[in-house]
């Protein structure tokens, strides 16, 4: 299922600073992302990936710098998956789905792709945490959002679940829309750019470790 195509201009960060805990994880940072790219933030623990992911969405402010993104636009998927543990899985994606407008067709289609429909009526609080991940990530699917913000989002998928990740991203970017992912892992996103914060050349450091 392809969406509607998204209207979106570049979103364009420049002279960035950020700080947490009053100290500087990224100074002078500067990013442009086209609409229909897919790019991959790498970085060991502390590189600021989170940082910057959450400062893109609107849940950090930077004390410094411009940021050219609407939050409005972002549907954002952090290292919870935000599903209540009583709900069911059909229930959990049917809210979404109300909530960002989608219909009954889209959520089928997007629980057949993430392998969803034979878990549809098992609690969330009872799934496993590749089975939670791709529950969460059906979420994002369905929030018709351009812009997708995605915090390791594959870090408890096996092989086969990143592959059907790998082909949301890549019909959210036909779409002209634009995947921004932190990852420790390969993701294996044909085409996808790749930002690595330890050799970005205003990258602090401060934060490593
Ligand atoms: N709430 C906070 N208070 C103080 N320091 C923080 C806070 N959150 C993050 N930090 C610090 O900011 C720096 C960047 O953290 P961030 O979570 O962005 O890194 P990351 O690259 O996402 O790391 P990881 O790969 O471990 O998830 C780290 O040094 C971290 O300890």
């Amino acid at each position: 299922m392809i969406p509607a195509a998204f209207t979106l201009s570049p979103i364009e960060v420049s002279s960035l600073r950020l700080e947490r805990g009053g100290k500087a994880v990224l100074t002078g940072f500067s990013l442009k992302v086209e609409p229909g790219e897919a790019l991959v933030l790498l970085g060991p623990n502390g590189a600021g990936k989170t940082t910057l992911l959450r400062a893109l969405g609107g849940l950090v402010r930077p004390l410094g710098g411009e940021i050219g993104l609407d939050p409005q636009s972002v549907a954002f998927l952090g290292h919870a998956d935000a599903l209540k543990p009583s709900e069911t899985v059909e229930q959990a994606l049917q809210f979404w789905a109300g909530l960002y407008g989608g219909d009954a067709n889209q959520l089928e289609d997007v629980m057949v792709q993430m392998a969803l429909a034979h878990l549809a009526r098992r609690t969330c609080g009872t799934l496993s945490a590749g089975q939670k991940r791709r529950t969460a990530l059906a979420r994002i699917a369905l929030s018709n959002r351009p812009v997708w913000l995605l915090d390791e989002p594959a870090a408890p998928l096996d092989a086969r679940s990143r592959e059907r990740l790998a082909a949301l991203v890549k019909t959210q970017c036909q779409a002209g829309g634009v995947v921004i992912a932190a990852t420790h892992v390969d993701l294996g996103w044909a085409g996808a750019r790749v930002e690595d914060l330890r050799t970005a050349p205003t990258k602090t450091g401060a934060g490593v470790g």
